[in-house]
């Protein structure tokens, strides 16, 4: 697919023309997020959303089939600035996509671009980072999620950077290992271990000594998001910068302290069949001596592999900052340690301090056309998605666009360990909250996201998942019946597939390839107008709709033109 990029870097003037037409929405218009909610098979057995039967988003559905005001979108893949085809939608991108209504190349394709022409490696950051700790004989320590899932880092980036060190006469790789469970199969951890060994034994012949040192689950050390639970960072600081295991990890059959990562992982598994990749226990490597192999040391360099900014915020945080704003845990006596992230994870307030790629710079976003034109917001979500409608819609910018002009509300979430037992999550509380900013008639222009798909379709568990979708049901149809009664738009949409795709045995536990639904229900709808037809591509598009569609749509709801750098509205009026 070819696809037409944004400029990077053009800014616009933020003011808006009206429609020539005249038409216009009164009410307050809403734009619903069902994180990970994707269109798969007509099959119970398979899709947990036809075993759920979701009466009132079906009957949406329906309606808004007849009025020719639904669509299966992309969300996956170039429609959302992936490099392939075969990469499956993520959050990050999904509303990085509805929030700016652009495509960008993102995070993953700036690093393959920057690594394949060879750039990255002359930046002066690279020079003063690992070019100095080779000149000085320092270690290079590495850690980040040991994956191919593409959302948050990939094999074969991590690859070009260890050859990228050994070029730079680094003589010393210890390596961090995060298993994922989340973005491949739950339990492949030992196949990314294995092929990382192989990797790090091959150093040898160039007289590199490359080794693992330390290792835990994703969800259990180092990357919690939006301070949902600092405790995984901690427990990620001490295995990977103290060689530390708490006592809490330890216990007669799990000593913590291990000759190999295969060991510890066999262990863990045995110890808990249940916990999968995703919550492995950390695991700190010793060698002969019962020593760590690999803790931090004043003068050493650390490199977070991660691409993407939400998981790696936190632990930037910890290495970059001093104790009087760094008040999360006691980190213990602090090595002198040059930290840098792969990009710059949040762009607003300059997270981490140095970085080795230069992220997407997403301009030209909704938030800063609405409040400029007098609309007023609000957002929406429990913890675990609480970002995804304010820094990752505001092109991972963690502040507001305009405070006077907007809210931003976050429900407390439960612990990510109690996800797959309570399926409901905060769902019920999200949807009273926006109740409540609907009733308090302030805002013009609501949006929210139901985490319940994608995060109990990311354990797997099938029944969780029939569950997950029964209680947004029934929330959404509160949010409608609001709606209703204010006369206002109810847009029903989701960031990637996820919870549509799952098996009995509940081995799959990753996003998909999968359209999303776009459905528009439209309280004083009179036929004014439908949505461009199926097979039409919107105007002047080489390719079908996707996400980024959807900002021009809702802006036309308000009654205005959108911005010519936007992708097209899929509106067509009468
Ligand atoms: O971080 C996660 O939880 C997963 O890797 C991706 O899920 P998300 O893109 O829906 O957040
Ligand atoms: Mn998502
Ligand atoms: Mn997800």
């Amino acid at each position: 697919m070819t696809i037409k990029l944004s400029s990077q870097h053009k800014k616009m003037s933020f003011s808006l023309q009206k429609l020539k037409n005249g038409f216009k929405r009164q009410g307050p218009i809403v734009w619903c997020v069902l994180d990970g909610y994707g269109l798969g098979k007509d099959d119970p057995n398979v899709n947990p959303i036809i075993a759920a039967k979701p009466t009132h988003l079906n009957s949406l559905i329906d309606t808004a089939k007849e009025q020719h005001l639904f669509k299966a979108i992309r969300a996956h893949g170039a429609a959302v600035g992936l490099p392939y085809e075969s990469d499956m939608g993520n959050s990050e991108v999904g509303h990085n996509a509805m929030g700016c209504g652009q495509i960008y190349h993102q995070g993953t394709m700036l690093v393959d671009e920057s690594f394949s022409s060879g750039k990255m490696f002359e930046t002066d950051n690279w020079k003063k980072v690992v070019g100095e700790c080779g000149k000085h004989n320092k270690t290079l320590h590495m850690f980040g999620l040991l994956s191919d899932g593409n959302i948050h880092s990939h094999m074969h980036q991590i690859f070009q950077l260890i050859d990228g060190a050994v070029k730079s006469s680094v003589k010393k790789i210890r390596v961090h290992v995060l298993l994922d469970g989340r973005d491949v199969p739950p339990e492949s951890g030992l196949v990314y271990i294995n092929r990382i060994e192989e990797k790090l034994a091959s150093l040898s012949a160039s007289g590199v000594d490359g080794k693992i040192a330390s290792g835990g689950g994703r969800m259990y050390c180092v990357m919690d998001r939006y301070n949902s639970d600092w405790s995984i960072v901690r427990r990620g600081w001490n295995m990977m910068v103290h060689g530390h295991v708490e006592a809490a990890d330890i216990s007669g059959f799990y000593p913590g302290y291990f000759k190999t990562a295969t060991e510890a992982i066999e262990k863990c598994r045995q110890l808990h069949p249940d916990k999968k990749d995703q919550y492995n226990l950390p695991f700190v490597i010793v060698g002969e001596d019962g020593k760590p192999i690999g803790k931090m040391e004043d003068g050493d360099v650390c490199i977070n592999w991660n691409f993407r900014g939400d998981r790696a915020v936190q632990i930037s945080r910890a290495f970059d900052e001093p104790n009087s704003t760094f008040t999360f845990f006691d980190r213990g006596v602090i090595p002198k340690v040059k930290y840098a992230g792969l990009l710059e994870y949040d762009t607003e307030v300059h997270i981490p301090n140095t970085y080795l790629v230069p992220p997407p710079e997403i301009h030209n976003t909704l938030s800063e056309y609405t409040c400029a034109n007098g609309i007023t917001a609000y957002a929406v979500a429990e913890t675990h998605k609480y970002g995804h409608v304010t820094y990752f819609w505001n092109g991972n910018k963690s502040g507001y666009v305009n405070q006077s002009m907007e809210l931003y509300e976050c429900v407390d979430s439960l612990p990510n360990s109690e996800t797959e037992s309570h399926p409901e999550m905060k769902a019920v509380e999200v949807t009273d909250k926006i109740l409540a900013a609907l009733q308090s008639k302030k805002f013009q222009f609501l949006r929210m996201n139901y985490a319940n798909p994608d995060m109990v379709g990311h354990t797997g568990n099938f029944d969780s998942c029939v569950r997950a979708v029964q209680c947004i049901d029934k929330q959404v149809a509160r949010l409608a019946a609001e709606i209703e009664k204010q006369k206002g738009v109810l847009i029903i949409t989701a960031d990637h597939g996820n919870v549509e795709d799952k098996t009995q045995k509940g081995d799959k536990t990753s996003h998909t390839t999968a359209d999303v639904l776009f459905t528009i229900t439209d309280y004083s709808y009179n036929g004014e107008y439908t949505l461009v037809a199926d097979g039409v591509k919107p105007d002047g598009e080489p390719e079908g709709p996707g996400l980024t569609n959807i900002a021009a749509t809702v802006l036309n709801l308000f009654g205005f033109e959108a911005p010519e750098s936007y992708r097209k509205s899929l509106i067509k009026f009468k």
